[in-house]
Protein backbone atom coordinates (compact mmCIF):
# COMPACT_ATOMS: atom_id res chain seq x y z
CA UNK A 1 0.00 0.00 0.00
CA UNK A 2 2.87 2.02 0.81
CA UNK A 3 4.58 1.64 -2.44
CA UNK A 4 1.03 2.92 -4.15
CA UNK A 5 1.18 5.77 -2.59
CA UNK A 6 4.81 6.24 -3.69
CA UNK A 7 3.78 5.92 -7.33
CA UNK A 8 0.96 8.32 -6.94
CA UNK A 9 2.92 10.79 -5.37
CA UNK A 10 5.44 10.92 -7.78
CA UNK A 11 2.59 11.26 -10.51
CA UNK A 12 1.12 14.05 -8.87
CA UNK A 13 4.40 16.11 -7.98
CA UNK A 14 5.61 17.17 -11.32
CA UNK A 15 1.78 17.62 -11.86
CA UNK A 16 1.53 20.39 -9.00
CA UNK A 17 4.76 22.13 -9.67
CA UNK A 18 4.15 22.25 -13.92
CA UNK A 19 2.76 25.78 -15.61
CA UNK A 20 -0.07 27.28 -14.06
CA UNK A 21 -2.65 26.00 -16.81
CA UNK A 22 -1.86 22.75 -15.50
CA UNK A 23 -2.14 24.00 -11.64
CA UNK A 24 -5.17 24.98 -12.65
CA UNK A 25 -6.31 21.80 -13.76
CA UNK A 26 -5.24 20.05 -11.08
CA UNK A 27 -6.40 22.32 -8.42
CA UNK A 28 -10.18 21.62 -9.84
CA UNK A 29 -9.56 17.36 -10.23
CA UNK A 30 -10.41 14.95 -7.72
CA UNK A 31 -6.87 14.76 -6.44
CA UNK A 32 -6.83 17.98 -6.05
CA UNK A 33 -10.37 18.14 -3.97
CA UNK A 34 -9.43 15.01 -1.92
CA UNK A 35 -5.62 15.30 -2.16
CA UNK A 36 -5.57 12.75 0.90
CA UNK A 37 -7.95 10.31 -1.21
CA UNK A 38 -5.77 7.46 -1.99
CA UNK A 39 -7.33 4.88 -4.48
CA UNK A 40 -7.71 1.71 -3.15
CA UNK A 41 -7.64 -0.60 -6.48
CA UNK A 42 -6.03 -0.55 -10.62
CA UNK A 43 -9.99 0.21 -11.65
CA UNK A 44 -9.45 3.51 -9.42
CA UNK A 45 -6.21 4.38 -10.36
CA UNK A 46 -7.09 3.86 -14.00
CA UNK A 47 -10.06 6.23 -14.03
CA UNK A 48 -7.97 8.38 -11.88
CA UNK A 49 -5.52 8.57 -14.82
CA UNK A 50 -8.40 9.37 -17.28
CA UNK A 51 -9.09 12.09 -15.23
CA UNK A 52 -6.16 13.78 -16.57
CA UNK A 53 -7.31 16.69 -19.23
CA UNK A 54 -3.97 16.01 -20.71
CA UNK A 55 -3.85 12.33 -21.07
CA UNK A 56 -7.06 12.20 -23.04
CA UNK A 57 -4.97 15.13 -25.49
CA UNK A 58 -2.06 12.70 -25.63
CA UNK A 59 -4.57 9.60 -26.66
CA UNK A 60 -6.03 11.84 -29.48
CA UNK A 61 -2.57 12.55 -30.84
CA UNK A 62 -1.33 8.48 -30.38
CA UNK A 63 -4.91 7.67 -32.68
CA UNK A 64 -4.48 10.24 -34.96
CA UNK A 65 -0.59 9.61 -35.28
CA UNK A 66 -0.93 5.63 -35.93
CA UNK A 67 -4.33 6.19 -38.28
CA UNK A 68 -2.11 8.26 -40.65
CA UNK A 69 1.09 6.36 -40.01
CA UNK A 70 -1.33 3.05 -41.27
CA UNK A 71 -2.45 5.52 -43.82
CA UNK A 72 1.42 6.72 -45.24
CA UNK A 73 2.44 2.46 -44.96
CA UNK A 74 -0.30 1.34 -47.10
CA UNK A 75 0.40 4.02 -50.12
CA UNK A 76 3.55 3.15 -50.04
CA UNK A 77 2.85 -0.54 -50.02
CA UNK A 78 0.16 -0.16 -53.13
CA UNK A 79 2.91 1.84 -54.70
CA UNK A 80 5.88 -0.53 -54.49
CA UNK A 81 3.05 -3.25 -55.49
CA UNK A 82 2.17 -0.80 -58.39
CA UNK A 83 5.62 -0.39 -59.25
CA UNK A 84 6.58 -4.08 -58.92
CA UNK A 85 3.85 -4.78 -61.57
CA UNK A 86 5.81 -2.91 -64.52
CA UNK A 87 9.31 -3.23 -63.29
CA UNK A 88 11.42 -5.64 -62.95
CA UNK A 89 13.69 -6.32 -60.23
CA UNK A 90 17.08 -7.48 -60.47
CA UNK A 91 20.08 -7.45 -57.18
CA UNK A 92 23.53 -7.88 -57.94
CA UNK A 93 25.76 -9.17 -54.88
CA UNK A 94 29.04 -7.41 -54.70
CA UNK A 95 30.53 -11.27 -54.00
CA UNK A 96 29.69 -12.29 -57.49
CA UNK A 97 30.99 -11.75 -60.63
CA UNK A 98 27.68 -10.18 -62.15
CA UNK A 99 28.17 -7.31 -59.57
CA UNK A 100 31.76 -6.82 -61.87
CA UNK A 101 29.37 -7.15 -65.38
CA UNK A 102 27.06 -4.53 -63.94
CA UNK A 103 29.66 -2.09 -63.44
CA UNK A 104 31.59 -2.06 -66.32
CA UNK A 105 28.36 -1.63 -68.38
CA UNK A 106 27.65 1.29 -65.83
CA UNK A 107 31.00 2.93 -66.21
CA UNK A 108 30.07 2.78 -69.68
CA UNK A 109 27.07 4.57 -70.01
CA UNK A 110 26.94 7.99 -71.32
CA UNK A 111 24.13 8.94 -68.25
CA UNK A 112 27.37 9.45 -66.01
CA UNK A 113 28.57 12.32 -68.20
CA UNK A 114 26.27 14.66 -67.34
CA UNK A 115 25.08 12.88 -64.25
CA UNK A 116 25.09 15.42 -61.43
CA UNK A 117 26.28 13.07 -58.50
CA UNK A 118 28.58 10.68 -59.40
CA UNK A 119 31.57 8.50 -58.44
CA UNK A 120 34.79 8.88 -59.94
CA UNK A 121 36.96 5.39 -59.69
CA UNK A 122 40.30 3.80 -60.80
CA UNK A 123 38.90 0.52 -60.54
CA UNK A 124 39.40 -2.04 -63.39
CA UNK A 125 36.50 -4.27 -61.75
CA UNK A 126 38.73 -6.88 -62.74
CA UNK A 127 37.56 -6.71 -66.19
CA UNK A 128 38.76 -5.42 -69.16
CA UNK A 129 36.50 -2.16 -69.01
CA UNK A 130 36.62 0.76 -71.56
CA UNK A 131 35.74 3.26 -68.78
CA UNK A 132 34.21 6.42 -69.44
CA UNK A 133 37.19 8.74 -70.30
CA UNK A 134 37.30 12.48 -68.74
CA UNK A 135 37.80 15.05 -71.25
CA UNK A 136 41.67 14.97 -72.44
CA UNK A 137 42.02 11.45 -70.65
CA UNK A 138 42.29 10.40 -74.85
CA UNK A 139 45.74 11.77 -74.93
CA UNK A 140 46.81 9.61 -72.12
CA UNK A 141 45.26 6.64 -73.26
CA UNK A 142 48.76 5.16 -75.37
CA UNK A 143 50.26 5.67 -71.92
CA UNK A 144 47.47 3.81 -70.13
CA UNK A 145 48.59 5.22 -67.42
CA UNK A 146 45.41 6.44 -65.92
CA UNK A 147 41.89 5.59 -66.64
CA UNK A 148 38.71 6.82 -64.58
CA UNK A 149 35.28 5.84 -64.89
CA UNK A 150 32.23 7.29 -63.50
CA UNK A 151 29.88 4.96 -61.86
CA UNK A 152 26.22 5.20 -59.77
CA UNK A 153 26.92 7.19 -55.97
CA UNK A 154 26.37 5.04 -53.69
CA UNK A 155 23.10 5.51 -52.08
CA UNK A 156 21.91 7.35 -54.78
CA UNK A 157 19.10 6.74 -57.19
CA UNK A 158 19.68 6.85 -61.46
CA UNK A 159 16.89 6.51 -63.86
CA UNK A 160 18.81 5.74 -67.22
CA UNK A 161 16.85 4.98 -70.46
CA UNK A 162 18.32 1.60 -71.79
CA UNK A 163 16.24 0.27 -75.18
CA UNK A 164 13.49 2.02 -75.34
CA UNK A 165 12.73 1.67 -71.50
CA UNK A 166 13.42 3.34 -68.43
CA UNK A 167 16.33 1.25 -65.74
CA UNK A 168 16.51 2.53 -62.27
CA UNK A 169 20.39 2.01 -60.41
CA UNK A 170 20.49 2.52 -56.52
CA UNK A 171 23.59 1.06 -54.97
CA UNK A 172 23.63 0.18 -51.66
CA UNK A 173 26.79 0.48 -49.13
CA UNK A 174 25.46 -0.97 -45.71
CA UNK A 175 27.67 -0.47 -42.67
CA UNK A 176 28.40 -2.92 -40.16
CA UNK A 177 30.06 -3.30 -37.09
CA UNK A 178 30.72 -0.79 -34.27
CA UNK A 179 32.78 1.21 -36.67
CA UNK A 180 30.91 1.76 -39.51
CA UNK A 181 32.81 -0.96 -41.81
CA UNK A 182 31.22 -1.22 -45.26
CA UNK A 183 29.93 -4.03 -46.62
CA UNK A 184 32.84 -4.82 -49.25
CA UNK A 185 34.77 -5.24 -46.68
CA UNK A 186 33.03 -6.86 -44.07
CA UNK A 187 32.47 -9.79 -46.88
CA UNK A 188 36.08 -10.03 -48.00
CA UNK A 189 36.93 -10.85 -44.53
CA UNK A 190 34.38 -13.53 -44.00
CA UNK A 191 35.91 -15.00 -46.56
CA UNK A 192 33.77 -15.05 -49.80
CA UNK A 193 35.04 -15.41 -52.90
CA UNK A 194 35.31 -12.11 -54.87
CA UNK A 195 36.26 -12.09 -58.71
CA UNK A 196 39.97 -10.92 -58.94
CA UNK A 197 40.23 -11.08 -62.32
CA UNK A 198 39.08 -12.46 -66.15
CA UNK A 199 42.27 -13.19 -68.14
CA UNK A 200 42.40 -14.30 -71.55
CA UNK A 201 42.38 -17.76 -72.11
CA UNK A 202 46.45 -18.64 -73.01
CA UNK A 203 46.94 -21.48 -75.81
CA UNK A 204 47.82 -24.54 -74.48
CA UNK A 205 50.67 -25.09 -76.87
CA UNK A 206 52.13 -21.78 -75.15
CA UNK A 207 53.37 -24.11 -72.98
CA UNK A 208 56.35 -26.53 -73.47
CA UNK A 209 56.70 -28.79 -71.11
CA UNK A 210 58.18 -32.67 -71.71
CA UNK A 211 56.47 -34.92 -73.64
CA UNK A 212 53.27 -36.39 -72.43
CA UNK A 213 52.47 -33.66 -69.29
CA UNK A 214 50.17 -31.80 -71.15
CA UNK A 215 48.15 -34.97 -72.90
CA UNK A 216 47.91 -36.77 -69.62
CA UNK A 217 46.61 -33.58 -67.79
CA UNK A 218 44.23 -32.58 -70.59
CA UNK A 219 42.95 -36.45 -71.02
CA UNK A 220 42.85 -37.03 -67.49
CA UNK A 221 40.91 -33.78 -66.67
CA UNK A 222 38.50 -34.07 -69.29
CA UNK A 223 37.55 -37.93 -68.61
CA UNK A 224 37.11 -37.29 -64.78
CA UNK A 225 34.67 -34.52 -65.70
CA UNK A 226 32.69 -36.89 -68.12
CA UNK A 227 32.71 -39.75 -65.53
CA UNK A 228 30.23 -38.52 -62.86
CA UNK A 229 28.00 -41.85 -63.08
CA UNK A 230 30.86 -44.17 -62.86
CA UNK A 231 31.81 -42.18 -59.68
CA UNK A 232 28.87 -42.32 -58.33
CA UNK A 233 27.72 -46.26 -58.88
CA UNK A 234 30.93 -47.21 -56.63
CA UNK A 235 30.59 -45.21 -54.10
CA UNK A 236 33.77 -42.68 -54.79
CA UNK A 237 33.52 -39.28 -54.28
CA UNK A 238 33.17 -37.15 -57.49
CA UNK A 239 36.60 -35.08 -57.14
CA UNK A 240 39.71 -35.34 -58.72
CA UNK A 241 43.38 -33.86 -57.32
CA UNK A 242 46.47 -32.90 -58.90
CA UNK A 243 49.79 -32.11 -57.13
CA UNK A 244 52.67 -30.39 -59.56
CA UNK A 245 55.68 -30.35 -58.17
CA UNK A 246 59.30 -28.97 -58.44
CA UNK A 247 61.44 -26.79 -60.02
CA UNK A 248 59.83 -22.47 -59.36
CA UNK A 249 59.10 -21.38 -62.88
CA UNK A 250 58.78 -24.54 -64.56
CA UNK A 251 54.97 -23.98 -65.70
CA UNK A 252 52.89 -25.43 -62.95
CA UNK A 253 50.94 -22.55 -62.59
CA UNK A 254 50.68 -21.51 -66.04
CA UNK A 255 49.78 -24.79 -67.32
CA UNK A 256 46.50 -24.93 -64.32
CA UNK A 257 44.85 -21.63 -66.02
CA UNK A 258 45.52 -22.95 -69.64
CA UNK A 259 43.42 -25.84 -68.82
CA UNK A 260 41.36 -24.24 -67.82
CA UNK A 261 40.41 -22.35 -70.49
CA UNK A 262 40.34 -25.55 -72.36
CA UNK A 263 37.88 -27.24 -70.05
CA UNK A 264 35.93 -24.24 -70.07
CA UNK A 265 36.30 -23.57 -66.09
CA UNK A 266 37.26 -21.02 -63.45
CA UNK A 267 39.48 -21.02 -61.30
CA UNK A 268 39.14 -20.23 -57.40
CA UNK A 269 42.59 -19.87 -55.64
CA UNK A 270 42.99 -20.60 -52.38
CA UNK A 271 45.49 -18.54 -50.57
CA UNK A 272 46.62 -20.73 -47.69
CA UNK A 273 49.11 -18.34 -46.31
CA UNK A 274 46.31 -15.46 -45.82
CA UNK A 275 46.49 -14.20 -42.85
CA UNK A 276 43.81 -14.91 -40.21
CA UNK A 277 42.66 -18.17 -42.31
CA UNK A 278 41.59 -20.56 -39.71
CA UNK A 279 40.24 -24.18 -40.28
CA UNK A 280 36.35 -23.24 -40.25
CA UNK A 281 37.40 -20.10 -42.22
CA UNK A 282 38.90 -22.67 -44.88
CA UNK A 283 36.04 -25.10 -44.74
CA UNK A 284 33.86 -22.29 -45.59
CA UNK A 285 35.38 -21.14 -48.61
CA UNK A 286 35.71 -24.86 -49.85
CA UNK A 287 32.04 -25.30 -48.98
CA UNK A 288 31.34 -22.33 -51.32
CA UNK A 289 32.99 -23.95 -54.46
CA UNK A 290 30.16 -24.09 -57.66
CA UNK A 291 29.99 -27.68 -58.42
CA UNK A 292 32.59 -27.69 -61.70
CA UNK A 293 35.44 -25.69 -61.38
CA UNK A 294 38.87 -25.64 -60.56
CA UNK A 295 40.16 -24.93 -56.55
CA UNK A 296 43.70 -24.05 -57.20
CA UNK A 297 46.06 -23.78 -53.92
CA UNK A 298 49.52 -22.64 -54.39
CA UNK A 299 52.74 -23.64 -52.65
CA UNK A 300 50.40 -25.54 -50.49
CA UNK A 301 53.37 -26.18 -47.87
CA UNK A 302 53.31 -22.32 -47.47
CA UNK A 303 50.85 -22.66 -44.70
CA UNK A 304 52.70 -25.09 -42.23
CA UNK A 305 56.19 -23.69 -43.40
CA UNK A 306 56.72 -19.55 -43.00
CA UNK A 307 59.85 -20.19 -41.75
CA UNK A 308 61.39 -21.44 -45.30
CA UNK A 309 61.71 -19.32 -48.01
CA UNK A 310 62.04 -20.87 -51.56
CA UNK A 311 66.06 -20.20 -51.11
CA UNK A 312 66.49 -22.43 -48.40
CA UNK A 313 64.81 -25.54 -50.13
CA UNK A 314 67.33 -27.93 -50.59
CA UNK A 315 66.61 -29.10 -54.68
CA UNK A 316 67.41 -32.98 -53.18
CA UNK A 317 64.01 -32.07 -51.91
CA UNK A 318 62.12 -32.17 -55.05
CA UNK A 319 64.21 -34.76 -56.64
CA UNK A 320 61.80 -37.85 -57.77
CA UNK A 321 64.63 -40.17 -56.07
CA UNK A 322 65.20 -38.46 -52.70
CA UNK A 323 64.04 -40.42 -49.83
CA UNK A 324 60.96 -39.23 -48.27
CA UNK A 325 61.56 -40.80 -45.39
CA UNK A 326 64.63 -39.00 -44.10
CA UNK A 327 64.12 -37.25 -40.66
CA UNK A 328 63.03 -33.44 -41.39
CA UNK A 329 66.03 -31.51 -41.72
CA UNK A 330 66.67 -28.91 -38.82
CA UNK A 331 64.36 -25.90 -40.67
CA UNK A 332 61.47 -28.09 -40.79
CA UNK A 333 61.43 -29.83 -37.39
CA UNK A 334 60.59 -26.47 -36.00
CA UNK A 335 58.64 -24.29 -38.78
CA UNK A 336 57.91 -20.73 -37.30
CA UNK A 337 54.10 -20.79 -38.58
CA UNK A 338 51.66 -18.25 -37.62
CA UNK A 339 49.25 -19.65 -39.57
CA UNK A 340 46.07 -20.70 -37.78
CA UNK A 341 45.28 -23.15 -39.93
CA UNK A 342 45.92 -27.14 -38.43
CA UNK A 343 46.81 -30.04 -41.31
CA UNK A 344 43.58 -31.51 -40.08
CA UNK A 345 41.65 -28.70 -40.65
CA UNK A 346 43.20 -28.48 -44.33
CA UNK A 347 42.57 -32.15 -44.25
CA UNK A 348 38.95 -32.07 -43.48
CA UNK A 349 38.12 -29.26 -45.67
CA UNK A 350 39.14 -31.38 -48.18
CA UNK A 351 37.50 -34.78 -47.73
CA UNK A 352 34.15 -32.58 -45.86
CA UNK A 353 30.71 -32.86 -47.24
CA UNK A 354 31.35 -29.47 -48.00
CA UNK A 355 33.79 -30.51 -50.47
CA UNK A 356 32.00 -29.96 -53.69
CA UNK A 357 31.35 -32.66 -56.06
CA UNK A 358 32.66 -32.66 -59.62
CA UNK A 359 35.88 -30.05 -58.73
CA UNK A 360 39.21 -30.46 -59.61
CA UNK A 361 41.72 -29.32 -57.26
CA UNK A 362 45.17 -28.94 -58.24
CA UNK A 363 47.95 -28.14 -55.48
CA UNK A 364 51.61 -26.44 -56.22
CA UNK A 365 54.77 -26.95 -54.61
CA UNK A 366 58.41 -26.27 -54.34
CA UNK A 367 58.87 -28.28 -51.27
CA UNK A 368 57.27 -31.99 -52.23
CA UNK A 369 58.62 -34.13 -49.84
CA UNK A 370 57.95 -31.34 -47.16
CA UNK A 371 54.27 -32.37 -47.16
CA UNK A 372 52.84 -34.41 -45.16
CA UNK A 373 51.80 -37.91 -46.81
CA UNK A 374 48.12 -37.45 -45.56
CA UNK A 375 47.85 -34.53 -47.49
CA UNK A 376 49.22 -36.02 -50.68
CA UNK A 377 47.44 -39.19 -50.95
CA UNK A 378 45.00 -40.77 -53.50
CA UNK A 379 42.15 -39.76 -53.23
CA UNK A 380 43.12 -36.55 -51.98
CA UNK A 381 45.63 -35.57 -54.63
CA UNK A 382 45.30 -38.54 -57.07
CA UNK A 383 48.15 -37.87 -59.43
CA UNK A 384 51.66 -36.42 -58.88
CA UNK A 385 53.75 -34.87 -61.51
CA UNK A 386 56.92 -33.36 -61.52
CA UNK A 387 57.65 -30.47 -63.36
CA UNK A 388 61.88 -29.89 -64.26
CA UNK A 389 64.34 -27.36 -65.16
CA UNK A 390 64.19 -26.74 -68.98
CA UNK A 391 65.47 -29.44 -70.80
CA UNK A 392 67.10 -28.92 -73.84
CA UNK A 393 63.96 -30.13 -75.62
CA UNK A 394 61.82 -27.37 -73.56
CA UNK A 395 64.52 -24.58 -74.47
CA UNK A 396 64.09 -25.60 -78.48
CA UNK A 397 60.22 -25.16 -78.50
CA UNK A 398 60.19 -22.06 -76.55
CA UNK A 399 62.53 -20.59 -78.71
CA UNK A 400 60.38 -21.96 -81.52
CA UNK A 401 57.24 -20.55 -79.66
CA UNK A 402 58.32 -17.16 -79.50
CA UNK A 403 59.77 -16.49 -83.25
CA UNK A 404 56.79 -17.84 -84.99
CA UNK A 405 54.80 -15.97 -86.75
CA UNK A 406 50.89 -16.41 -86.25
CA UNK A 407 48.99 -16.48 -88.90
CA UNK A 408 47.54 -13.70 -88.65
CA UNK A 409 50.01 -11.20 -87.46
CA UNK A 410 51.88 -8.52 -89.67
CA UNK A 411 55.06 -9.43 -89.89
CA UNK A 412 58.37 -7.42 -91.73
CA UNK A 413 60.16 -9.35 -94.37
CA UNK A 414 63.62 -10.19 -92.66
CA UNK A 415 65.74 -8.99 -95.65
CA UNK A 416 68.97 -8.83 -93.60
CA UNK A 417 69.59 -12.02 -92.69
CA UNK A 418 73.09 -12.75 -91.30
CA UNK A 419 74.47 -15.44 -93.49
CA UNK A 420 76.94 -16.25 -92.23
CA UNK A 421 74.97 -17.15 -88.70
CA UNK A 422 72.74 -19.07 -91.27
CA UNK A 423 76.00 -21.10 -92.69
CA UNK A 424 77.19 -21.65 -89.08
CA UNK A 425 73.63 -22.95 -88.06
CA UNK A 426 73.38 -25.60 -90.62
CA UNK A 427 77.21 -26.16 -90.17
CA UNK A 428 76.41 -27.10 -86.51
CA UNK A 429 72.81 -29.35 -86.86
CA UNK A 430 74.33 -31.21 -89.98
CA UNK A 431 77.74 -32.35 -88.38
CA UNK A 432 75.43 -33.13 -85.33
CA UNK A 433 78.23 -32.56 -82.82
CA UNK A 434 77.93 -31.70 -79.03
CA UNK A 435 81.11 -29.98 -78.57
CA UNK A 436 80.64 -26.69 -77.06
CA UNK A 437 83.46 -25.59 -77.09
CA UNK A 438 83.22 -25.62 -81.22
CA UNK A 439 81.81 -21.92 -81.31
CA UNK A 440 78.60 -22.06 -83.38
CA UNK A 441 78.18 -18.82 -83.02
CA UNK A 442 80.74 -16.48 -81.61
CA UNK A 443 79.52 -15.49 -77.98
CA UNK A 444 80.00 -12.01 -77.50
CA UNK A 445 78.74 -9.95 -74.05
CA UNK A 446 75.87 -7.83 -75.22
CA UNK A 447 74.58 -8.24 -71.86
CA UNK A 448 76.27 -5.18 -70.39
CA UNK A 449 76.40 -5.46 -66.46
CA UNK A 450 73.24 -2.28 -65.98
CA UNK A 451 75.98 0.33 -64.39
CA UNK A 452 73.92 3.01 -65.46
CA UNK A 453 70.15 3.56 -66.93
CA UNK A 454 71.32 3.30 -70.80
CA UNK A 455 72.88 0.02 -70.16
CA UNK A 456 69.37 -1.34 -68.47
CA UNK A 457 67.66 0.47 -71.31
CA UNK A 458 69.28 -1.17 -73.84
CA UNK A 459 68.56 -4.63 -72.58
CA UNK A 460 64.59 -3.95 -72.48
CA UNK A 461 63.12 -5.34 -75.59
CA UNK A 462 61.36 -2.44 -77.64
CA UNK A 463 57.73 -3.98 -78.11
CA UNK A 464 57.18 -1.49 -80.82
CA UNK A 465 59.59 -2.97 -83.35
CA UNK A 466 58.11 -6.03 -85.21
CA UNK A 467 60.22 -9.00 -85.23
CA UNK A 468 61.54 -9.87 -88.74
CA UNK A 469 59.59 -12.95 -90.36
CA UNK A 470 61.28 -16.08 -91.05
CA UNK A 471 61.12 -18.98 -92.67
CA UNK A 472 59.50 -22.08 -90.44
CA UNK A 473 62.89 -23.76 -91.69
CA UNK A 474 64.93 -20.90 -90.26
CA UNK A 475 63.01 -20.88 -86.96
CA UNK A 476 63.83 -24.67 -86.38
CA UNK A 477 67.72 -23.89 -87.52
CA UNK A 478 67.61 -21.47 -84.70
CA UNK A 479 65.75 -23.19 -82.25
CA UNK A 480 68.02 -26.03 -82.59
CA UNK A 481 71.29 -23.67 -81.86
CA UNK A 482 69.48 -21.92 -79.01
CA UNK A 483 68.77 -25.47 -77.19
CA UNK A 484 72.24 -26.91 -78.14
CA UNK A 485 73.34 -23.58 -76.26
CA UNK A 486 71.52 -23.89 -73.53
CA UNK A 487 72.39 -27.26 -70.72
CA UNK A 488 70.30 -29.62 -69.96
CA UNK A 489 67.95 -28.82 -66.66
CA UNK A 490 69.93 -26.25 -65.29
CA UNK A 491 67.68 -22.96 -66.25
CA UNK A 492 64.27 -22.69 -65.23
CA UNK A 493 61.46 -21.78 -68.30
CA UNK A 494 60.97 -18.64 -66.73
CA UNK A 495 64.45 -17.71 -67.01
CA UNK A 496 65.16 -18.67 -70.87
CA UNK A 497 61.70 -16.75 -70.86
CA UNK A 498 63.25 -13.69 -69.83
CA UNK A 499 66.31 -13.64 -71.34
CA UNK A 500 64.28 -14.37 -74.94
CA UNK A 501 62.15 -11.18 -73.67
CA UNK A 502 64.79 -9.38 -74.36
CA UNK A 503 65.41 -10.55 -77.61
CA UNK A 504 62.15 -10.48 -78.40
CA UNK A 505 62.24 -8.69 -81.91
CA UNK A 506 66.14 -9.95 -82.30
CA UNK A 507 66.02 -13.55 -82.63
CA UNK A 508 69.79 -14.27 -84.30
CA UNK A 509 70.90 -12.08 -81.54
CA UNK A 510 69.34 -14.83 -79.47
CA UNK A 511 71.42 -17.46 -80.31
CA UNK A 512 74.02 -15.25 -81.34
CA UNK A 513 74.65 -14.32 -77.27
CA UNK A 514 73.53 -17.35 -75.46
CA UNK A 515 76.44 -18.89 -74.30
CA UNK A 516 77.50 -15.84 -72.84
CA UNK A 517 74.08 -15.55 -70.92
CA UNK A 518 74.92 -19.23 -69.63
CA UNK A 519 78.22 -18.43 -68.78
CA UNK A 520 76.94 -15.19 -66.88
CA UNK A 521 74.29 -16.92 -64.70
CA UNK A 522 76.34 -19.83 -63.76
CA UNK A 523 78.97 -17.02 -62.71
CA UNK A 524 75.87 -14.74 -61.00
CA UNK A 525 74.93 -18.54 -59.09
CA UNK A 526 78.51 -19.20 -57.98
CA UNK A 527 78.55 -15.61 -56.34
CA UNK A 528 75.64 -15.88 -54.56
CA UNK A 529 76.06 -19.52 -53.57
CA UNK A 530 79.78 -18.61 -52.18
CA UNK A 531 78.15 -15.39 -50.53
CA UNK A 532 75.51 -17.69 -48.53
CA UNK A 533 77.87 -20.54 -47.72
CA UNK A 534 78.58 -20.75 -43.71
CA UNK A 535 81.85 -19.68 -42.23
CA UNK A 536 84.48 -22.31 -41.55
CA UNK A 537 83.50 -21.10 -37.39
CA UNK A 538 79.78 -21.95 -37.87
CA UNK A 539 78.30 -25.01 -37.38
CA UNK A 540 77.98 -27.03 -40.97
CA UNK A 541 74.55 -29.16 -41.39
CA UNK A 542 75.27 -32.56 -42.36
CA UNK A 543 75.55 -32.05 -46.45
CA UNK A 544 72.91 -33.33 -48.68
CA UNK A 545 73.64 -35.38 -51.62
CA UNK A 546 73.42 -33.49 -54.84
CA UNK A 547 70.39 -34.28 -56.88
CA UNK A 548 71.10 -35.85 -59.85
CA UNK A 549 69.09 -33.86 -62.69
CA UNK A 550 67.51 -37.15 -64.93
CA UNK A 551 68.08 -37.11 -68.26
CA UNK A 552 64.09 -38.54 -69.28
CA UNK A 553 61.88 -36.45 -69.45
CA UNK A 554 59.94 -35.13 -66.68
CA UNK A 555 57.68 -38.13 -64.60
CA UNK A 556 54.07 -37.63 -64.27
CA UNK A 557 53.46 -40.36 -61.07
CA UNK A 558 49.82 -41.41 -60.93
CA UNK A 559 48.81 -42.76 -57.60
N1 LIG B 1 56.89 -24.75 -69.46
C1 LIG B 1 56.71 -23.46 -69.77
N2 LIG B 1 56.33 -23.11 -71.01
C2 LIG B 1 56.15 -21.80 -71.32
N3 LIG B 1 56.33 -20.79 -70.45
C3 LIG B 1 56.69 -21.10 -69.19
C4 LIG B 1 56.91 -22.45 -68.80
N4 LIG B 1 57.28 -22.46 -67.51
C5 LIG B 1 57.27 -21.19 -67.11
N5 LIG B 1 56.93 -20.38 -68.10
C6 LIG B 1 56.80 -18.92 -68.02
O1 LIG B 1 57.41 -18.52 -66.81
C7 LIG B 1 56.55 -17.72 -66.03
C8 LIG B 1 56.31 -18.36 -64.65
O2 LIG B 1 55.64 -19.59 -64.84
P1 LIG B 1 54.70 -20.25 -63.73
O3 LIG B 1 54.21 -19.20 -62.79
O4 LIG B 1 53.70 -21.07 -64.42
O5 LIG B 1 55.73 -21.15 -62.98
P2 LIG B 1 55.53 -21.98 -61.64
O6 LIG B 1 56.13 -23.32 -61.86
O7 LIG B 1 54.10 -21.95 -61.23
O8 LIG B 1 56.42 -21.15 -60.66
P3 LIG B 1 56.33 -21.06 -59.07
O9 LIG B 1 56.60 -22.42 -58.53
O10 LIG B 1 57.41 -20.09 -58.75
O11 LIG B 1 54.95 -20.56 -58.75
C9 LIG B 1 55.28 -17.55 -66.82
O12 LIG B 1 55.30 -16.25 -67.36
C10 LIG B 1 55.34 -18.56 -67.92
O13 LIG B 1 54.91 -17.98 -69.12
Amino acid sequence: MESVQGILAALVSPLENASGIQNATVANSTISQAPMAIPSDIASLITLLFSFSALRDWIKLIVIGGVLETARRSVFSVYARLMNSFFITATFDEDDISFSWMMVWLSEHPTWKTAREVEISTRSLGLDSQATLLPGEEEDVASNSRKLGFLPNVSNTYTLWYKHRWVSVRRLRSEQGYYGHRQETLIISQNSWRHVASRPKRPLKSIVLDPGIKDLLVEDAKDFLGSKPWYHERGIPFRRGYLLYGAPGSGKTSIIHSLAGELGLDVYIISLSRSGLDDSALNEIISDLPERCIALMEDIDAAFHHGLNRDSEDPAESAPGADRNAPPKPAQAAPTTTSKLSLSGLLNALDGVGAQEGRILFATTNKYLALDPALSRPGRMDIHIEFKLASKIQARELYRCFYQPSEDMESEKYDDVPSELLDDVDAETSSQTSDSSDTLVAPSPTLPEPKNGKALLSMMPDHRRRAPKLEREQIGRLAHAFADAVPEREFSMASLQGYLMVYKTRPFDAVKDVRAWVEKERADAARKAKAKAPTPSSPTPESEPEATPTPEAATPTST
